[in-house]
């Protein structure tokens, strides 16, 4: 039974897969204290978030099952990613289920700010009438300068065009095809900044966007700009932005996020020209049972070991190329085992060479699929997510290459390590109806399925060296299912592989290394 621990309000409907799922149990718990979170997250497999839990590294330190964080819409910098992936745990988020509900609050908010609503609202319902200090600005002819044109940012694009604004973007990302097909005139961030009649921001909050927006940037912009910030608090300077009210260079600015949240009482809102929402950017109910119900079905995806599309800590693979990389996922991990398990010593390099078909594709995913078989031998708690960052960690380098020889096989994954002590590679295969198999052994060719527990032995090629290994196993109850020889030339250095049917005890082993002509002997476990 997963336990699936959610601690920030999530919609009924959308979590209801979760719900009636027979393999998971749903603990509902928000608001809760840091210890009380610090308890919760020791026994769960997978924990859903919005933006109000903070899932730091301490946090994450106590989640000793943790699999998998779900967070029910975009931005994570409420969670501590790079710890999480340096633990093997899986980020997924919802990235699409809002962006319609946060392009029209974003909308929203323009219209207030520029028509004065919520100012006017307290006035009126105060009793006065103050029609001359309410007077606002028509959208129409006016430039939108949008910073950051992605999901958001495009659905803002086509509401302000259809209101009869000039649209302007500074996104890096934006190729010039997608700004026309949008009707948005592309711009360099200073003339975007320079243009805007209003100015939004619509990129995560990272180590680049953190106060883009700042002092020098105010100074650069129109007098009588308009700002407004329904992405994340911290990507404009708040105290920036005060003085740039104050000074007049600003004319007014509306706030659905904030540096920290909740603000409190925020000197900004002693300004009459700000007006402000309680990152409200993602609360509609059509958002948040969008997004909980792709998240819940991430989520479930990831604790049954099914295939999920929105991780991001994990480069993202389309679905087509994904159904190709499948079947070789196993063979891939296999023969990073296999390799790992025949080298003694510590890892130092690992090149991997796709060659035939699979050479046309994008590999990388298999990389990361050898990398874990091959740490996985050496370390515990490796998986998918973590292989690269461990590599990494431990300075093994990783040599990634592919070949347009097909060496005789329609495609072949070949793995080679190096350790301190000495070099090995394996090569292996996906053959029709046989599935995965390896077909080398550094020089010697062989043929058989990477699984279960395999012996690898190096041998002298010279009369009775099989028979007396038949005769050890035997005479310890150890069946020997399948076996394979082979050698480069009669007389010289060759190898067995056998499949038995259970593991080696030390005794074992020894006996067998004591065999007259056995060089090495290696138990392999799949
Ligand atoms: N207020 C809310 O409730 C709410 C709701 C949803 C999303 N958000 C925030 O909005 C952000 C954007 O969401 P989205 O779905 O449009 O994301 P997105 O990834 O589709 O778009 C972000 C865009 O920002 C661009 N970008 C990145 N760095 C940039 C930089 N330095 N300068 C200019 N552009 C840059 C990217 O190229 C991308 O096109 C999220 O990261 C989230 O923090 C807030
Ligand atoms: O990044 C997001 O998706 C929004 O900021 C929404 O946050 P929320 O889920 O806390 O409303």
């Amino acid at each position: 039974m997963y336990r699936v621990l959610i601690t920030d309000p999530l919609s009924d409907l959308g979590i209801q897969k979760l719900l009636d799922a027979k393999d998971v149990e749903v603990i509902r718990k928000t608001d809760l204290t840091l210890e009380e979170l610090l308890l919760e997250i020791e026994s769960a497999d997978a924990l859903l978030v919005r933006s109000q839990t903070k899932v730091t590294a301490e946090v994450l330190e106590k989640a000793r099952r943790l699999k998998v964080i779900g967070r029910a819409g975009v931005g994570v910098d409420n969670i501590d990613v790079a710890t999480a992936t340096k633990k093997g745990i899986i980020v997924v988020n919802a990235p699409d289920g809002n962006t319609i509900s946060t392009a029209e609050h974003t909308f929203a908010m323009m219209i207030a700010l520029a028509r004065n609503i919520p100012q006017a609202y307290r006035s009126t319902i105060q009793g006065e009438w103050k029609r001359k200090e309410f007077v606002g600005i028509e959208l129409k002819g006016k430039t939108l300068s949008i910073i950051g044109l992605g999901r958001i940012g495009s659905e803002l694009a086509k509401r302000a065009k259809a209101f009869h604004m000039n649209v302007i973007a500074f996104d890096p990302y934006l190729s010039e095809d997608r700004a026309k097909k949008l009707g948005v005139q592309k711009a360099d961030f200073k003339e975007a900044i320079m243009s805007g009649d209003f100015i939004t921001v619509h990129t995560p909050l990272t180590k680049e966007t953190r106060h883009l927006i700042n002092r020098e940037v105010f100074e650069w912009m129109k007098p009588g700009v308009r700002i407004l910030n329904c992405a994340r608090g911290g990507i404009i300077d708040e105290d920036a932005l005060y003085e740039a009210i104050q000074s007049g260079k600003v004319a007014g600015a509306a706030l659905d996020v904030f540096e920290t949240e909740p603000p409190g009482h925020h000197p900004l809102f002693s300004l009459p020209q700000v007006i402000a929402t309680p990152h409200l950017g993602a609360s509609t109910i059509e958002a948040q049972e969008n997004v909980a119900i792709d998240v819940s079905e991430e989520v479930l995806h990831i604790l049954r070991n099914e295939p999920f599309k929105n991780a991001v800590n994990l480069p993202s693979i389309p679905a087509e190329l994904q159904s190709k990389l499948q079947p070789y996922q196993s063979l891939a991990e296999k023969l990073g085992q296999f390799a790992a398990q025949i080298v003694p010593g510590a890892l130092e390099t690992i090149t991997v060479t796709f060659a035939g078909e699979i050479a046309e594709w994008d590999i990388a995913p298999l990389t990361r699929m050898i990398l874990k078989g091959a740490l996985s031998c050496h370390l515990s708690d490796v998986n998918y997510v973590n292989a690269p960052h461990l590599a990494k960690q431990r300075g093994i380098q990783i040599i990634e290459q592919k070949s347009s020889k097909n060496y005789g096989f329609t495609q072949l994954i070949r793995v080679e390590i190096t350790t301190d002590q000495e070099q090995k590679s394996v090569s292996g295969t996906l053959l029709n109806g046989l599935g995965p198999r390896i077909t080398k052994i550094n020089q010697y060719s062989i043929d058989i399925s990477p699984e279960g527990h395999l012996l690898f032995i190096q041998h002298k090629d010279q009369p009775g060296t099989i028979g007396r290994v038949g005769t050890v196993l035997g005479n310890y109850g150890i069946n020997i299912a399948t076996m394979q020889v082979g050698r480069k030339e009669i007389g010289g250095q060759a190898i067995m592989l056998l499949h038995i049917d259970k593991g080696l005890t030390a005794d074992i082993l020894h006996t067998l290394k004591q065999l007259d002509g056995i060089d090495s002997v290696t138990e392999i476990v799949l």
